[in-house]
């Protein structure tokens, strides 16, 4: 098993070129936040924005657009039932669909217009609701490179293992059938890429938060638009969300999502030099 240190973080995030604009560096489509958990969408899109991401839009349900402008004027917004989304989903090079989706018909409806519109250069990060749709509908797996970011309640419906089950040898078994990266998130979080299992050493109880997932699938997003491979991109990110929670759990007795959000770049600029 290899470990995720911060070396390791700071190979991938580079100080950038001088010769580059905005579609440098990825063009981000979240996909998720129904009438209840718009929440979870617009800390997912600020995560992405405060990681760097070049261009950041958010297709969601119209009622949040309002807190979305306000909280995230950096962000575009697009209504996730109008027929734009297929536009949308075919001009990002990131998308990322599932937090705060919900697993409603209308969800399920937005869902399989993601799948069917995306091609297999582009990058999808699946999370929360999406994982939940995916498998209890048993949806085809997407054409595109994928990441998977299933809590264990997520990872046990999408791989069949109770969360009793989920040894890491377990786990890497039903991840190898499964396209894609998996980020088998929980107190201990290992990530599954082909014959690899890498194991998260930054991390804590202050991450026990809503949204702290949501604001994962942000910073993975940002770093795939900016980072290449896709392997090497996912796996600082996951390190990267972990250890700003540390440094905010340093003062804090809970690492808020949002305050996660806030350190990003100040934690980013010192690893990037
Ligand atoms: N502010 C917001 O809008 C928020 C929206 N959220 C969204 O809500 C949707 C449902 O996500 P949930 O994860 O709540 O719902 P799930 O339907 O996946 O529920 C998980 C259930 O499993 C239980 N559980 C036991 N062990 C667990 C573990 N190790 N990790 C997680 N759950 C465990 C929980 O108590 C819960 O009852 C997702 O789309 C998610 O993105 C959440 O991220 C919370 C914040
Ligand atoms: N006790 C803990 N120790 C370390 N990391 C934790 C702990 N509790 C939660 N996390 C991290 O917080 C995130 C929770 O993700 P998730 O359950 O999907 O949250 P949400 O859907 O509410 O955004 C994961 O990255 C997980 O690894
Ligand atoms: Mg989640």
């Amino acid at each position: 098993m290899k470990q995720l240190t911060e070396q390791f973080a700071q190979s991938v995030v580079r100080p950038r070129a001088r010769d580059t604009y905005k579609g440098s560096f990825g063009k981000i489509l979240i996909v998720g936040g129904n009438a209840h958990f718009g929440g979870a969408a617009i800390m997912s899109a600020s995560a992405a924005v405060y990681a760097g991401a070049g261009l950041v839009s958010v297709a969601t349900d119209p009622v949040n657009r309002h807190a979305l402008h306000a909280r995230l004027p950096e962000a575009m917004i697009l209504d996730a039932t109008a027929p734009e989304l297929e536009t949308a989903v075919r001009q990002a090079t990131v998308i990322v669909v599932g937090p705060g989706l919900g697993t409603d018909g209308t969800a399920l409806t937005i869902l399989k217009t993601v799948f069917a519109a995306v091609n297999a250069k582009q990058v999808m990060i699946i999370d929360g609701s999406a994982i939940t749709l995916v498998a209890s509908h048993h949806l085809d797996y997407p054409q595109a490179q994928l990441v998977w970011t299933p809590h264990q309640i997520e990872w046990q419906r999408l791989s069949g293992l109770p969360l009793a089950a989920q040894t890491i040898e377990a786990s890497q078994k039903a991840a190898a059938k499964i396209p894609g990266i998996i980020v088998a998130k929980s107190s201990q979080t290992h990530v599954f890429v082909d014959e690899d299992v890498y194991e998260n050493t930054a991390g804590g109880p202050a991450m026990a938060t809503g949204g702290s997932g949501d604001t994962l699938t942000g910073i993975i997003a940002a770093f795939a638009g900016q980072f290449q491979p896709l392997d090497k991109a996912a796996l600082a990110a996951v390190f990267v969300h972990s250890r700003v929670a540390d440094i905010v759990a340093m003062n804090s007795y809970v690492a808020l999502p949002t305050m996660v959000i806030r350190e990003l770049p100040t934690y980013l600029k010192q690893l990037s030099e």
